[in-house]
């Protein structure tokens, strides 16, 4: 390498893709739909990427110094790595051409399935609410280059005029995070094909390099967490041959390694005994690491401002972070975000309706490349240069610390009263026989996740409500009228356990957050959940409470009609944090009880108006469990209280559910058991009922609802599929401890493939009924 350009000394590791009005989403489905042609949606994708660079260059970030992250995916930055190296899952293998490439439209059937063809399963990344498509990899998986699309994209920077910075997910994460494939022998490891993986990356490498690439980032969360299916060791000793091969290579662009999440730890020496030449530590959640030789020849990019989260923070203690990470003794200190703002909404200035006060606290993705760019000028030119930022951003907190609703005595007092009682129900045995005679279900129940399809008609609706073109009484007679034609249609379907489909909800948490006091919600604060899903995290900034019951309307009207036992929805207390921006001035645990208590008040309302059946759902348990060992016992602990103090209340004969919607059950087996729900359901139909030996292993003992329908894609699953999906969990688990339900609610899903799916799975019910 020909002198050596210096890493940035402001950078993020990562920024929104969907566009500030989604419009990414937009033009991808409409490619899916057929609207408009591959070349339409490459020319709005283009188009973003360039906006998206002019736009942190006028925030501060060095256009031509590598600042600029190229971090845009079409879907996920796990797939763009599958295809980038050519794992395409043999079932696809179809969507290749010669040289083993799939195009955009076979990218997005991997993702999405066709036919008879699955598929490939998504999961959190991370400790986050982001899903990537999980690669799988065999013995057979052929490792090549064949997709440049990042080298590409460098390209068009270059010629806007810019230095960019290509980002991809690096070796050893990506094998951390693949699945063996279909074919692979028992016990196959995806890691143990490091090796034939690492050319792959050498050749891309090269080819940036040849493009004119400075720097590449290398992301590299798996190195952070604890929670993956290596031992640590096995981990340790990948990263240093990872990494001691590609920074052995002479001919490619300056290494920046990126472990966002949480602290490297052992993994830290490892990579300053390689060659890359920087490396990224989220100081956020994790902390200041010490001096370990070979740092004295790296860039140490210190992650200071949240990436996960929405607060302003405080730069000071920030400053003073990146000072003290100076003192380690590193050949140089950057400023970055701890992790890739595609967590974080675009801009705290497009929210219309947050109070001015509400604003000063918060900073999204903007704000806070301002905030880098500030601290880098902090870094070179001295504290002097940003005091006028730095007192700004006290004021701010100190403000906010101060405000009313931010503590609430009433609330403060109640947390305060509780004792061990108040987070028991009675006996399981007991509450198994009131709830038989109370409620006389078939064997098999049957029963859907909550939501129906939300269409088209209802989204238009709660616009013109939200608008003033219709009234209050006008959209209530609506959701009625959309509740009356569920419930027919469930009745009609032959379900056992009725629901009202969640028409008045635009989103599981921000529903909630509308509801309680202590949250406010967005307008545009749209974060990716997975694909062209985003979500609008609602902002947890107060003292939470439930000044009145708000779905027990809906669930009693339901009730009146129909003889079916009707199930009451709510959104459990995890969730409900998992899901929001929360406050990060007080425990999460403190938290989740002021939540957990709402909750419990609309359950008592709820009984009271005469539901016998109260889902409680937590499909988020287990995606803020800590990366770290060490810190998963606690988190568990709170996070299982919390749903028990939310639960506790509930009469014997009254049946509790709960939710989760992932199939890694194995994981947090202990805890879902704690949870003591009466029934759960989870996922388990893409990955063919895998779980059900997890259950039977672990002795799980309460109703079980594994899903037999993967509600994440629009396939219609045959009524055969779904009998030897029910045989596989009646094979492991006793008759009567079994639910038959879909994965995951249907909200995302249209009518018609809704009652064809909900309608074989009766078929294949009754069949397994006898
Ligand atoms: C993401 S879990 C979804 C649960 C919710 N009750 C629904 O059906 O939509
Ligand atoms: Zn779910």
């Amino acid at each position: 390498m020909s002198t050596p350009a210096p890493f940035p000394t402001g950078t993020i590791l990562g920024y929104p893709r969907i566009g500030r009005r989604r419009e990414l989403k937009r033009a991808v489905e409409s490619f899916w739909k057929g609207d408009i042609t591959a070349a339409e949606l490459e020319r709005v994708s283009a188009e973003l990427r360039a906006a998206t660079r002019d736009r942190l260059v006028e925030l501060g970030l060095d256009g031509r110094g590598s600042a600029i992250p190229e971090s845009f995916s079409y879907y996920d930055q796990v797939l763009d790595a599958a295809v980038t190296v050519g794992a395409t899952p043999a079932r696809f293998s179809y969507l290749e051409d010669a040289e083993g490439a799939v195009d955009l439209a076979g990218y997005f059937t991997i993702a999405r399935g066709e036919g008879e063809h699955l598929p490939v399963e998504m999961t959190k990344w991370f400790d986050t609410n982001y899903h990537y498509s999980v690669p799988e990899i065999g013995p057979e998986t052929n490792f090549h280059l064949a997709s440049t699309r990042l080298v590409a994209q460098y390209a068009e920077a270059v010629a806007q005029g810019y230095v960019t910075r290509p980002v991809i997910v690096g070796p050893v994460t990506f094998l951390l995070l693949s699945k063996a494939s279909e074919d692979a022998p028992e016990g196959f490891r995806p890691l143990s094909r490091l090796a034939d993986l690492l050319p792959v990356y050498r050749e891309l490498l090269r080819a940036l390099r040849a493009a004119g690439a400075e720097w590449v980032q290398l992301d590299e969360p798996g190195l952070v967490s604890e929670s993956l299916n290596e031992d640590r060791l096995t981990v340790l000793t990948a990263a240093e041959k990872a990494y001691r091969e590609l920074g052995d290579d002479t001919d490619r662009p300056q290494i920046f390694v990126a472990a966002p999440y949480a602290s490297l730890d052992d993994a830290l020496p490892v990579l300053a005994g390689t060659a890359v030449e920087a490396i990224s530590l989220d100081l956020v959640r994790g902390s200041l690491p010490e001096f370990t030789p070979g740092l004295e020849a790296k860039t140490l990019v210190g992650g200071v401002v949240d990436g996960h989260n929405v607060w302003r923070g405080d730069l000071t203690v920030a400053a003073d972070t990146l000072e003290a990470l100076r003192g380690l003794g590193s050949g140089a200190v950057a400023v970055a975000s701890s992790t890739s703002l595609q967590h974080v909404p675009h801009d705290v200035n497009d929210e219309p309706y947050l109070s001015d006060q509400l604003k000063s606290w918060l900073a999204f993705a903007e704000q806070k490349v301002g905030q880098i760019a500030t601290l880098a000028t902090g870094l070179v030119n001295g504290r002097g240069s940003i005091s006028a930022e730095l007192a700004a951003s006290a004021a701010a907190l100190a403000d906010r610390l101060a405000a009313p609703g931010v503590h609430d005595p009433v609330v403060r007092a109640r947390t305060a009263a509780l004792t061990a009682d108040d987070f028991s129900r009675g006996e399981y045995a007991a509450r198994v026989a009131a709830q038989a005679a109370a409620l006389n279900l078939p064997d098999l129940p049957t029963t859907t996740i909550g939501s129906f399809p939300q269409t088209g008609d209802i989204r238009r609706a709660r616009a013109s409500f939200v608008r003033g073109d219709i009234t209050e009484a006008q959209y209530n007679e609506f959701l009625r009228e959309e509740i009356r034609r569920v419930v027919a249609l469930q009745e009609e379907i032959g379900l056992d356990v009725l629901v009202h489909g969640e028409p008045e909800r635009n989103d599981m948490v921000q529903y909630f957050a509308e509801n309680f006091d202590g949250f406010d919600v967005t307008q545009n604060g749209w974060v990716q959940s997975y694909g062209t899903r985003a979500t609008r995290p609602s902002l947890l900034w107060g003292d939470v409470s439930r000044p009145a019951p708000f779905t027990v309307e809906w669930s009693a009207f339901t009730q009146s009609l129909t003889e079916k036992p009707v199930k009451g929805m709510l959104t459990g207390p995890v969730t409900i944090l998992a899901w929001s921006f929360v406050r990060d001035d007080q425990p999460l645990a403190e938290t989740a009880n002021q939540v957990a208590l709402a909750l419990r008040d609309e359950i008592a309302d709820l009984e009271e108006a005469g539901i016998g059946i109260i889902q409680v759902d937590e499909p988020a348990l287990r995606e803020l469990l800590p990366l770290k060992v060490a810190d998963q016992a606690d988190y568990l602990d709170w996070s299982v209280n919390s749903f028990r103090l939310s639960t506790a209340g509930a009469a014997d004969a009254t049946q509790i559910h709960t939710h989760l919607c992932y199939s890694e059950f194995g994981v947090v087996i202990d805890a879902i058991r704690a949870l003591d729900a009466d029934v759960t359901s989870i996922e388990a139909a893409r990955s063919k009922m895998e779980v059900v030996h997890d259950i039977k292993a672990s002795g799980f003992d309460h109703g079980i609802g594994p899903g037999v329908y993967d509600i994440h894609s629009p396939r219609v699953p045959s009524v055969a599929e779904i009998s030897e999906l029910i045989a596989t969990a009646l094979g492991e688990i006793p008759a009567s401890q079994v639910w038959i339900n879909p994965d995951c609610g249907l909200k995302t899903r249209g009518y018609e493939e809704t009652t064809a799916s909900l309608t074989n799975i009766l078929e294949a019910t009754r069949a397994a009924r006898g």
